[in-house]
């Protein structure tokens, strides 16, 4: 079957099923505003006014704890700031509407001070640091007497009408609540379809692949924590002037921290519109529970939130937004080992001509503990030179690769890139190797699992551009080029072990590298594909792109190399033209052991 055959059908589906998505999307918004107008009562426009600061709370959490992947549970500290701001605020005479921004700007000062550090750890540690933070902010609230009213907490003065957020109806509540989940959902969204968005999943499913692909991951969090805490505050603001009194136990809530993620990681965590269908399914329940039940019910809102937490984890894993994609055509690669052709580089035809050094790599130490792992270390690369490292297991091979890709610092000697603008520079994180036009490759593949090919390739591709439209095509260029065109929709995690190491040199050719550092691509691969590797790196090489290449199929380096260097024990043993260094006996030794040298 061909790919002409299928696809157009296949896209015409998938098309339909977004557009009824999309209708779906816009009924149930629709919903949020129309049935508590039309049913008219408190109660119900109760619930619904919660569902949209739920949802909106929760919408905003998600730009953290979803697509950056930064289980923050403190985030209530940021909605209780915006609680404090604005009643603050109105206490002196100010308007909310002008409180909230100010809440906003608090709130973006304080979560960069907490997430800086925090974004040190990971996982559990991350979370359990950001509950320790909320809970000196709840201390801070209850210590600043003066200001917040300590433990008693602060009434909202009652100045009815839109400038001050208080109403006696209900419904311009509905309004700005409604409002609210509309812009919450709006920059959700716009975050997840730029840049951003791809720079954030990058960052969460492998942080050193997209730091090796340019991706500054430590600012990127930041954004997304800064603009979360800011949307956030202005949802506080608003729901502290709907509650009418506030104080710190209720808005620096680990409870309530907890309640936005669970909506989050029920609806379908990372996704756009996950945290809204959470909300949209458990505010209900325990509201009503809560409605019918009184003050027996106390706490069990907990209860039924554990209960659907544990149904989701066992049956939808992936929340209902999983369920959902499910059914709107999500791709899975059906490759059976074909996976398209590389434009071959003709063996028949000769190589570039090498050309001035572009890389330079001097005396170069490293020890781990009293590991002497690289041992003055020194060599050169020139421009569209393919330069073999090779050597036995543990020989220092990966280590000086990281040295020379930022990711680990050298205890001794430097290394040099040649600039663009003719000066030499010397980088020191993976930041300025990408910058320099240094891009890498992993041994173990490090594919971002939850993106399509094409959205793995186009987080390379976004070192070059910012505009999407921009980044997609050169993805889907160098995709073709590769051999991956058949893919560039399929769930990257559904490729062969060849499909994802092409896939790896793929991001890093998007951002059109001067020198590309390829950690062992034709590991574990079949023959057919080790072909098509040395014909990719062939014609990589023909764009005067220099490669450094460390690789254990000697019929690869063979075919492949200018010059060899041989790594043993962290020091160099060998160098030079292949075919000479393969007999060199240091090497046979090196590799084979002293019998067989001798032999
Ligand atoms: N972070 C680390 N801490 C301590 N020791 C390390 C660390 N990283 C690597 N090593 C050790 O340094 C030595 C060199 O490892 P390295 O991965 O660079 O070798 P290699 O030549 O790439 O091996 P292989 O071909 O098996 O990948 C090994 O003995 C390894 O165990």
């Amino acid at each position: 079957m061909t790919e002409t055959a299928t696809r157009p059908a296949t896209a015409l589906e998938r098309t339909n099923r977004q557009t009824l998505g999309w209708a779906a999307l816009g009924l149930l918004l629709a919903a949020l505003l129309v049935v508590p107008i039309v049913v008219g009562d408190e109660f119900v426009y109760h619930i619904f006014i919660t569902i949209c600061l739920f949802a909106a709370l929760s919408t905003a959490w998600n730009i953290v704890g979803g697509y950056a992947g930064q289980l923050s549970l403190g985030h209530a500290i940021f909605y209780g700031i915006g609680a404090y701001a604005g009643v603050i605020l109105v206490n002196m005479g100010v308007s909310p509407w002008f409180g909230m921004f100010v809440g906003a700007g608090v709130a973006v000062v304080a979560a960069v001070v907490v997430s800086y550090p925090c974004f040190r750890l990971h996982g559990p540690f991350f979370a359990l640091a950001t509950i320790a933070f909320l809970e000196v902010f709840r201390v801070l609230a209850l210590h600043f007497r003066d200001l917040t009213g300590g433990a008693t907490g602060l009434m909202i003065p009652l100045k009815i009408g839109w400038e001050w957020m208080v109403f006696r109806e209900r419904l311009p509540a509905l309004l700005i609540a409604f409002g609210m989940l509309l812009v919450c959902l709006a920059v959700a969204w716009a975050i997840r379809s730029r840049r951003l968005g791809f720079q954030l999943v990058a960052t969460r499913e492998r942080e050193s692949a997209a730091r090796a692909a340019g991706v500054a991951t430590v600012r990127v969090r930041l954004i997304a924590v800064s603009v979360s805490a800011a949307l956030s505050a202005m949802v506080g603001t608003f729901h502290a002037m709907y509650l009418t009194y506030i104080e710190p136990a209720s808005m620096f809530s680990l409870q309530l921290s907890i309640q936005i993620a669970m909506f989050a990681l029920i609806g379908g965590i990372g996704t756009i519109w996950g945290p809204l269908l959470g909300a949209v399914l458990l505010v209900p329940i325990t509201e009503f529970a809560r409605g019918a039940l009184g003050a027996e019910a106390i706490g069990l809102h907990g209860f039924v939130y554990g209960l659907v937490l544990m149904l989701v984890v066992l049956f939808m894993p992936d929340g209902i937004m999983g369920v959902l994609s499910r059914f709107s055509g999500a791709r899975k690669a059906q490759d059976g080992g074909d996976e398209g052709h590389i434009a071959a580089a003709s063996p028949s035809r000769t190589p570039p001509e090498i050309g001035k050094p572009v890389l330079k790599v001097e005396n170069l130490e490293k020890h781990f503990g009293g590991l002497h792992v690289t041992n003055d270390v020194s060599f050169t690369l020139r421009e569209g030179e393919i330069l073999g490292l090779i050597g036995p297991n543990g020989a220092g091979k990966t280590t000086l690769f990281n040295m020379i890709s930022g990711f680990l610092a050298p205890d001794g000697g430097s290394v040099s890139v040649l600039g663009r603008d003719g000066t030499w520079h010397s980088p020191s994180d993976p930041g300025e190797y990408a910058a320099l036009g240094v891009g890498r490759t992993f041994q173990i593949v490090q594919p971002f699992a939850a993106m399509s090919v094409e959205e793995n390739i186009m987080v390379g591709a976004f070192h070059r551009f910012h505009a999407v439209a921009d980044a997609r095509e050169a993805a889907r260029q160098t995709a073709h080029r590769m051999g991956l065109g058949r893919y560039l929709e399929d769930e990257a995690s559904s490729l062969t072990i060849g499909g994802l190491k092409r896939l790896e040199v793929a991001r890093v050719m998007a951002m059109e590298p001067r020198v590309l550092l390829l950690d062992e691509v034709m590991a574990g691969i079949n023959r057919a594909d080790v072909r098509r590797a040395v014909d990719l790196m062939l014609s990589i090489r023909e764009t005067g792109v220099s490669i450094i290449a460390i690789e254990h199929v000697m019929q690869a380096v063979m075919a492949l190399s200018d010059r060899v260097i041989v790594l043993n024990s962290g020091e160099i043993i060998a160098e030079g033209d292949p075919k000479e260094v393969v007999r060199d006996p240091q090497v046979i030794e090196a590799y084979l052991g002293k019998e067989f040298a001798d032999a």
